[in-house]
C-alpha cells in the first residue's frame, strides 16, 4: 500500500522552509499519497527523472499544476509549450529553442555584460552593504530581459507580479492565489496586450516569434501565447536563480575566493546553485494510462507532484547533497526539468546570472551575509525577498 501524508506543500509553514518537509516526503517512500489534495508525490531522483522524461505516460496537456484541465477550466488559455504534449508542442518548441539558442544569444552577450558592469558599478558606488535581491537579482533581469523581448517602456512593473501570480496558480486556488485574484486583473490584461505584434519592437524575441508565424513555422494564434510564455517564465525565475547563486556564494566559505581564482567556474556555480536551491521547486504531471512508479500503479487521470528540489538533493544520486560544491559535476540535475519540456530559456538564465556574477567577481574581493535572509512565499518558486550582503571591494 502507498503511505499517506497530510503534509500540505502549499502551506505557509512548508513554503517558509520546505527542506525538512521535502526530505520527509522523499525518505518516507518513493510514492506518497498527499491526502489533502488527493495527489501522489514523488521526490527521489530516479522517479522524478523518469516522470519528466516519460511524456507518453505522464502528460503536460492536463496542466502542470494542481488543476486538472481534463475537468477544470484553466485560469488562462494553456501554454502551447509548458501545457502541451507532442505533436502540438513540437513546432512552438522548435521555434523558441532556435530563438533562445546559445548561438543566437551571443549577439546579446556583450551588451548584457556591459549592462551588468554598469549596474554593479552603480551599486558599489552606493556603498559596500546592500540587499543583493533588490539591487542585483531583481534589477538586472528587469534591466535587460524586457528590452530583449521587445517590450515598450511603460508598465514593466507588471512583470514580477504577473509571474508571481502565474507561479502561485500552479498551486491551490485558496491562499496566495485568492489573495492576489482581486487585484491581478489589470496586470493580466497588460501582459496580454504586450503579446500583440503591434506592441512589440521590430527587433527582439517577440518580433522573432511573429516572424516565425509569417514563415508558417507556427500559427498566428500560437505567436502571442509564445510571447506570453517568455513574459511568464522569463523574469521571476531568473530573479530567483540569480538570488540563489548569490546566496550560495555568500554563505559558502571559500566559494568566492575559489571563483576569483577560477572565473571559468562561473557557469558551474550557477548550475550548482540551481541544483541546490531548485528555484522551481515543484511541478505536476497527469497520468494518461495506468502508470507504475517504483512498483506503485496509478490509474489514468491522476495528478503526480514532482518535487524537483527533493530530487536535486537525493543522497541516492548526489554525494553530500546539501553542500554547494564547486568541485561537483552538477549535470543531470532537474532544476531546469529534463527531457521534452526541459527549460528552453536556460541559456538566457545562465547568461544573465554569469553576467551579473562576472561583473561582481571583477570588482569585489569578498562577499558575506550581512543580516537575515528573507524568502518570498510562492506556491512554486523558492523566491528570495531579501539577501543583505557586505562586500569588500577588490
Ligand atoms: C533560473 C531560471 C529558470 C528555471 C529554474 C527554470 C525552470 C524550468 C523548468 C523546471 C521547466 C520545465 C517545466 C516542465 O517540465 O513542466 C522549464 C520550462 C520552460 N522554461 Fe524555464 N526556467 C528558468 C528560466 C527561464 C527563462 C529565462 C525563460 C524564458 C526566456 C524560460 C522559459 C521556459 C519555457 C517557455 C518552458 C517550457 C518549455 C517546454 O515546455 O517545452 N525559463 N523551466
Ligand atoms: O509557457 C509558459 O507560460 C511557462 C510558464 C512557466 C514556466 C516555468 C517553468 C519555468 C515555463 C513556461
Amino acid at each position: 500500500t502507498v503511505p499517506v501524508s497530510d503534509l500540505d506543500p502549499f502551506s505557509p509553514d512548508f513554503l517558509a522552509d520546505p527542506w525538512p518537509f521535502v526530505t520527509e516526503i522523499r525518505e518516507l517512500a518513493p510514492v506518497v499519497h498527499l491526502e489533502r489534495y488527493d495527489v501522489h508525490a514523488i521526490g527521489r531522483y530516479e522517479d522524478v527523472h523518469r516522470a519528466l522524461t516519460d511524456w507518453q505516460s505522464l502528460q503536460s496537456a492536463a496542466g502542470v499544476g494542481l488543476s486538472n484541465f481534463n475537468h477544470e477550466t484553466p485560469w488562462r488559455p494553456p501554454s502551447v509549450l509548458l501545457e502541451a504534449d507532442p505533436p502540438r508542442h513540437d513546432a512552438p518548441r522548435h521555434v523558441l529553442q532556435e530563438i533562445l539558442s546559445p548561438r543566437r544569444l551571443r549577439a546579446l552577450e556583450e551588451r548584457w555584460r556591459a549592462d551588468a558592469a554598469a549596474l554593479v558599478d552603480a551599486v558599489l558606488a552606493r556603498g559596500d552593504r546592500f540587499d543583493a535581491v533588490t539591487a542585483l537579482a531583481e534589477a538586472f533581469p528587469l534591466r535587460v530581459f524586457p528590452d530583449a523581448v521587445g517590450l515598450g517602456p511603460d508598465g514593466r512593473e507588471n512583470l514580477l507580479p504577473y509571474g508571481d501570480f502565474a507561479f502561485n496558480a500552479f498551486g491551490p486556488q485558496e491562499g496566495l492565489v485568492a489573495e492576489a485574484a482581486p487585484t491581478i486583473g489589470p496586470t493580466i490584461a497588460w501582459i496580454g496586450e504586450q503579446c500583440r505584434r503591434e506592441n512589440l519592437a521590430p527587433e527582439g524575441f517577440g518580433a522573432e516569434v511573429w516572424e516565425a508565424a509569417d514563415r508558417g513555422d507556427i500559427t498566428p494564434a500560437q505567436a502571442p501565447l509564445m510571447v506570453r510564455s517568455l513574459l511568464t517564465a522569463g523574469v521571476d525565475t531568473t530573479v530567483t536563480g540569480i538570488a540563489a547563486v548569490l546566496h550560495a556564494v555568500a554563505t559558502t566559505p571559500g566559494a568566492w575566493r575559489r571563483l576569483r581564482e577560477r572565473p571559468d567556474l562561473l557557469p558551474r556555480a550557477f548550475e550548482e546553485a540551481v541544483r541546490l536551491q531548485s528555484p522551481v521547486q515543484t511541478f505536476f504531471r497527469t497520468t494518461r494510462v495506468p502508470t507504475t512508479i517504483a512498483g506503485v500503479t496509478l490509474e489514468p487521470d491522476r495528478k503526480v507532484l514532482m518535487f524537483l528540489g527533493a530530487a536535486n538533493r537525493d543522497p541516492r544520486r548526489w554525494a553530500d547533497p546539501d553542500a554547494f560544491d564547486l568541485d561537483r559535476d552538477p549535470s543531470g540535475h532537474v532544476g531546469f526539468g529534463m527531457g521534452l519540456h526541459q527549460c528552453v530559456g536556460q541559456h538566457v538564465a545562465r547568461l544573465e546570472a554569469t553576467a551579473v556574477l562576472g561583473a561582481l567577481l571583477e570588482r569585489v574581493e569578498a562577499i558575506e551575509p550581512d543580516g537575515p535572509v528573507r524568502h518570498h512565499p510562492n506556491n512554486t518558486l523558492r523566491g528570495f525577498e531579501s539577501l543583505p550582503v557586505r562586500v569588500v571591494p577588490a
